[in-house]
C-alpha cells in the first residue's frame, strides 16, 4: 500500500498544528498558549474576572508583565514608588491595579526601577520570553511583532486575556495562509519600515483580514531580527492576526545569551535548535493568498492620511481624493485631507512638521536608534521643531545606547532623550499632540486623534523621523548632505561610542512640555458611572453572559469604510480598570464637537438613533486597529447589542461575542442595503439569532446570516467559555505533559533567582498557594 502523502504545511500550519489540545467537529480549536505578556491597560478587569470566579493563574511561569503605555518617560531619578510617580490618577490607578495583581497572582513582573520593563513587544524578545514555534498572546494587537521569531503570535481581548490566565489556552479557529515575498535588495535609506508601508499600501488595512501572513523572500531574509520585528509588527496594520518569519541563523544567533532562552550551547539548546530549524514552510504548501513585492519598488515611504494605508512616497504629492475610484473614497479622501489639513497635490517633501517623535513598539530598538543617530550627527533640529523626542523601547535598551554615546549625539542636535515607554505612539501618558500639531513619527497608527486630539500624524521610518527633525519638514533622507546610506540601514554601524557619558535627567527635570500633560482629556475623564462587573455571573463556572436570542431595535446607519477601535473609543477612556460605564465615551470624537457638546450631525445624537440597539454600516473592515476590549464595551454600554457590516477586523469580531454581543458579517451588498435602508428610514428591525434570520418590523425577512456554531452556542445559552475550557482540564494537563517532554525549554525555570541581567525587582511576587495547574509544591512558579 502506497504511504499517504503527508499535505505540505505551512509554517503557520505547523505551529499552530503543534498547540491544538482540542478540537470540534465545526473547527473550534482549543490552543494551547507557551508565552503571555500582560500590560496595565488590558489586564485588570480580567484579573477581576479571575478573583470573582475564585480562579488562580494557570502558568505564572509562561507569564510576564510590565507596564508601559501609562507611564510617565521623564527622569526616574526620584522615582520612589510606582503610586507617588504616576500623576494622572486614572494612569496610576491602572498601574497601581497592575502591581496589586502581580503580588496577588505570583507574577514575574518589571516594575519601572527595573531595567528591563518597557513596551511588552520590546521586552519579550530582549528577554528571550519570545521563541520560535512558541504561541505568543497579550491584550495588545501588536503582539504580532513576535512573529519574527517563527512565532505564532498575537493579540486577544481582555476577556481572552482571563481565558489564557485561567486556562492557559484560548479558543480559536483557523486562519487563512498568506504570503508577501519581498525579493531583491533594498536601495540606500530604504529601510524595513518602509517595506511594510509600502506593502500595507498595496494590500490595504483589510488585506489580510482572518490570515496569518508569512513574510519571505531575499529581502526578509537580509534583515536583522530587530527588522522583521518591524515588519512583523505592523501586520495588524494590514489587517492580519499575525506576521510571521521562518527562524534562521539570524534568529539562532540573536537568541544566543538571551536570559530566559535555553543556555547557549547546553544540550537543551542544541534539542531546541533542531527543532527550530524544522518550522519553515514545506516548499509545495499552499496560501489562500500570494502577494509578491519586487525590493526596486520600495523608496522611503511616508502616510498621508488618516489610515496606515494612506502611503506615498516621499518623492510623491498629497493625492486628490476626486481621482480615487468610488464616492464612498472620495469622500472618505475629502475627510482625510481635511483632517490633516492638506492640500491635494502638494510636494510631500513640502510638509512642515511640529513634533517629531522616534519610538513605540514598531521603532524603538538599539538598531533603530543606531539609524538614527547616524542621521542626526552633528546636525540640530530644526528651529520649527517644538519638540523631538527619543523614546526608547525599554530600560536595557536605552542603557545600551547610553553605553554607545547616542544619548549624546541626539542631545547634542536638540533632541529630548526619554525614558521607555510607549509614549506618544498613543498618549496614554503626558506625551501628547496638541490639536492641529502636526507628527513625523515612527510609530503604527495615523488614525484620528491617535497622538492627541486632533493631532495629525505622519508615519515613517527612523531614519526618516530624524531627516524630518533635521529639516523640519518632511523630508527624502536620501538627500540630506553626509547622509550615507547603507543598503540595511538596520544593519548600519553604531556611532562611534563617547567616553563621557551624556546625562540628560537635568534637562528633563525641567522640561515645561510635561505641562501639556492630558489637554486632550475630555472634562469627564472618568465615565464610569456604573461599577457594576458586567461579567459578574462569571463567578459561578460556565454561566454569566446575557442570553442573546432575538434583538429587536432601531438601527443606526453608518457608512464609513474601516471604523476603528481609537475612533470607537479614544486612548483617554481606555484607563478604566471596569468593564462599565464607557457608553458616554462611545464615538467620543464624532460625536462631540467639545467637551459635553454634542455634534448634532452625528447619527447617535439624532432620534430616533439615541436608543439603538444596533449599528448597520454599510463600509467594510469595522472595528480594525487596537485589541481594546473598551470597543465592545462602550457599544455595550451605550445600548448596542449587535453590529452589522460588510466585514470585521479578527480581533474586535471576537472581543464582542465574548461580551454576549453578535456581530453579524453580511457580504451580499443587496442584502446589507436592504437592512441598511430600514436603518435609515429609522424603523426597527429584528435579528433572529436561533433562525439566523434579520427580519423587518412587520417580520418580514431582509436576509439570513451566518454564524458559527459554537458562538451561537455560547450567546443563545449565556455560556462563559472559560468555564467550559476548564471542564477539558484533563486534556490541557496531558498536553502539558507532552509539552515538558518535547520542549522542556518552555516551562520556567527559576529566572528570578539568575542575578544575570543585574536588574532588580520592585515588586517581589508573592507565594502562590495554588495554581489552577496543580499543587504548587511540584511546579516552577517563576522564571
Ligand atoms: C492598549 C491596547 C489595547 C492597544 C492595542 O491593542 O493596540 C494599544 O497598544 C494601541 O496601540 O492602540
Ligand atoms: S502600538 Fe504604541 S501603544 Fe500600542 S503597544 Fe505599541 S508602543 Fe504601545
Amino acid at each position: 500500500m502506497p504511504v499517504a502523502e503527508r499535505t505540505p504545511q505551512t509554517l503557520y500550519d505547523k505551529v499552530f498544528q503543534a498547540h491544538i489540545v482540542d478540537e470540534k467537529l465545526d473547527g473550534t480549536i482549543l490552543l494551547y498558549i507557551d508565552r503571555h505578556l500582560v500590560h496595565e491597560v488590558t489586564s485588570p478587569q480580567a484579573f477581576e474576572g479571575l478573583e470573582v470566579a475564585g480562579r488562580k493563574v494557570r502558568r505564572p511561569d509562561c507569564t510576564l508583565a510590565t507596564t508601559d503605555h501609562n507611564v510617565p518617560t521623564t527622569s526616574r531619578k526620584a522615582l520612589k514608588d510606582i503610586a507617588s510617580f504616576i500623576q494622572e490618577d486614572d494612569s496610576r490607578t491602572q498601574c497601581v491595579t497592575l502591581e496589586e495583581n502581580v503580588k496577588k497572582f505570583g507574577l514575574t513582573y518589571f516594575g519601572l526601577s527595573d531595567k528591563r520593563q518597557g513596551i511588552v513587544h520590546v521586552i519579550g524578545p530582549e528577554q528571550g520570553f519570545t521563541l520560535p514555534g512558541t504561541t505568543v498572546v497579550c491584550g495588545d494587537s501588536h503582539t504580532s511583532t513576535h512573529g519574527a521569531f517563527g512565532a505564532l503570535a498575537f493579540g486577544i481581548g481582555t476577556s481572552e486575556v482571563e481565558h489564557v490566565l485561567a486556562t492557559q489556552c484560548l479558543i480559536t479557529k483557523r486562519s487563512k495562509n498568506m504570503r508577501i515575498q519581498v525579493d531583491g535588495e533594498l536601495a540606500p535609506g530604504v529601510s524595513s519600515k518602509d517595506v511594510i508601508l509600502h506593502a500595507i499600501g498595496k494590500i490595504g488595512t483589510a488585506g489580510g483580514t482572518g490570515a496569518v501572513i508569512e513574510f519571505c523572500g531575499s529581502v526578509i531574509r537580509s534583515l536583522s531580527m530587530e527588522a522583521r520585528m518591524s515588519i512583523c509588527n505592523m501586520s495588524i496594520e494590514g489587517g492580519a492576526r499575525a506576521g510571521m518569519v521562518a527562524p534562521d541563523e539570524t534568529t539562532f544567533e540573536y537568541l544566543k545569551g538571551k536570559p530566559l532562552a535555553p543556555k547557549y550551547g547546553s544540550e537543551e539548546w542544541e534539542k531546541a535548535v533542531a527543532y527550530w530549524k524544522s518550522l519553515r514552510s514545506d516548499p509545495d504548501a499552499k496560501y489562500d493568498i500570494d502577494v509578491f513585492i519586487d525590493a526596486k519598488d520600495i523608496v522611503p515611504t511616508v502616510t498621508w492620511g488618516t489610515s496606515p494605508e494612506d502611503v506615498v512616497p516621499i518623492t510623491g504629492v498629497v493625492p486628490d481624493p476626486e481621482t480615487f475610484p468610488t464616492e464612498a473614497k472620495k469622500a472618505a479622501g475629502r475627510r482625510m485631507l481635511e483632517y490633516m489639513g492638506l492640500v491635494p497635490g502638494t510636494p510631500m517633501e513640502e510638509i512642515v512638521v511640529d513634533k517629531v517623535f522616534i519610538g513605540s513598539c514598531t521603532n524603538s530598538r538599539i538598531e533603530d536608534l543606531r539609524a538614527a543617530a547616524r542621521v542626526v550627527k552633528g546636525k540640530k533640529v530644526a528651529s520649527n521643531i517644538k519638540r523631538a523626542m527619543i523614546v526608547p523601547g525599554s530600560g536595557l535598551v536605552k542603557e545600551q545606547a547610553e553605553r554607545e554615546g547616542l544619548d549624546k549625539v541626539f542631545l547634542d542636535a536638540g533632541f529630548e532623550w526619554r525614558e521607555a515607554g510607549c509614549s506618544m505612539c498613543l498618549g496614554m501618558n503626558p506625551d501628547i499632540l496638541s490639536p492641529k500639531e502636526r507628527c513625523a513619527s515612527t510609530s503604527n497608527r495615523n488614525f484620528e486623534g491617535r497622538q492627541g486630539a486632533q493631532g495629525r500624524t505622519h508615519l515613517m521610518s527612523p531614519v526618516m523621523a530624524a531627516a524630518a527633525a533635521i529639516t523640519g519638514k518632511l523630508a527624502d533622507v536620501r538627500k540630506l548632505s553626509q547622509y550615507n546610506g547603507s543598503p540595511h540601514i538596520e544593519a548600519a554601524i553604531a556611532p562611534e561610542p563617547t567616553a563621557e557619558k551624556a546625562h540628560v535627567d537635568e534637562r528633563i527635570e525641567t522640561d515645561d512640555h510635561e505641562k501639556e500633560a492630558l489637554t486632550d482629556q475630555p472634562e469627564d475623564s472618568s465615565p464610569q458611572v456604573n461599577t457594576s462587573v458586567l461579567r459578574s455571573g462569571a463567578a459561578s463556572a460556565a454561566g454569566g453572559l446575557p442570553k442573546f436570542t432575538v434583538l429587536k431595535g432601531i438601527a443606526a446607519p453608518m457608512e464609513k469604510p474601516n471604523i476603528d477601535t481609537d475612533a470607537i473609543i479614544p486612548k483617554q477612556f481606555l484607563k478604566t480598570i471596569k468593564r462599565t460605564g464607557l457608553g458616554n465615551a462611545l464615538f467620543y470624537e464624532m460625536r462631540y464637537t467639545a467637551p459635553g457638546v454634542e455634534n448634532p450631525d452625528f447619527v447617535l445624537n439624532r432620534e430616533p438613533y439615541r436608543k439603538a440597539k444596533i449599528i448597520v454600516c454599510t463600509g467594510p473592515n469595522f472595528g480594525c486597529g487596537s485589541s481594546r476590549e473598551h470597543a465592545p464595551w462602550a457599544l455595550n454600554d451605550f445600548g448596542v447589542r449587535s453590529v452589522i457590516a460588510p466585514s470585521f477586523a479578527d480581533i474586535f469580531f471576537n472581543n464582542s461575542f465574548k461580551n454576549g454581543m453578535l456581530p453579524i458579517p453580511i457580504k451580499n451588498k443587496a442584502d446589507l442595503d436592504r437592512v441598511h435602508a430600514e436603518a435609515v428610514a429609522g424603523r426597527e428591525i429584528e435579528i433572529d439569532l436561533p433562525n439566523q434570520l434579520i427580519k423587518d418590523a412587520d417580520g418580514n425577512t431582509l436576509c439570513a446570516f451566518e454564524v458559527e456554531e459554537f458562538r451561537k452556542h455560547c450567546l443563545v445559552n449565556g455560556l462563559d467559555d472559560i468555564g467550559l475550557t476548564m471542564q477539558l482540564e484533563d486534556k490541557i494537563a496531558e498536553f502539558e505533559r507532552k509539552m515538558s517532554r518535547e520542549t522542556p525549554w518552555l516551562d520556567g525555570s527559576g529566572y528570578l533567582k539568575r542575578k544575570g541581567m543585574g536588574g532588580k525587582l520592585a515588586v517581589k511576587p508573592a507565594p502562590v498557594p495554588k495554581t489552577n495547574r496543580g499543587d504548587v509544591k511540584t511546579e516552577p512558579l517563576e522564571w
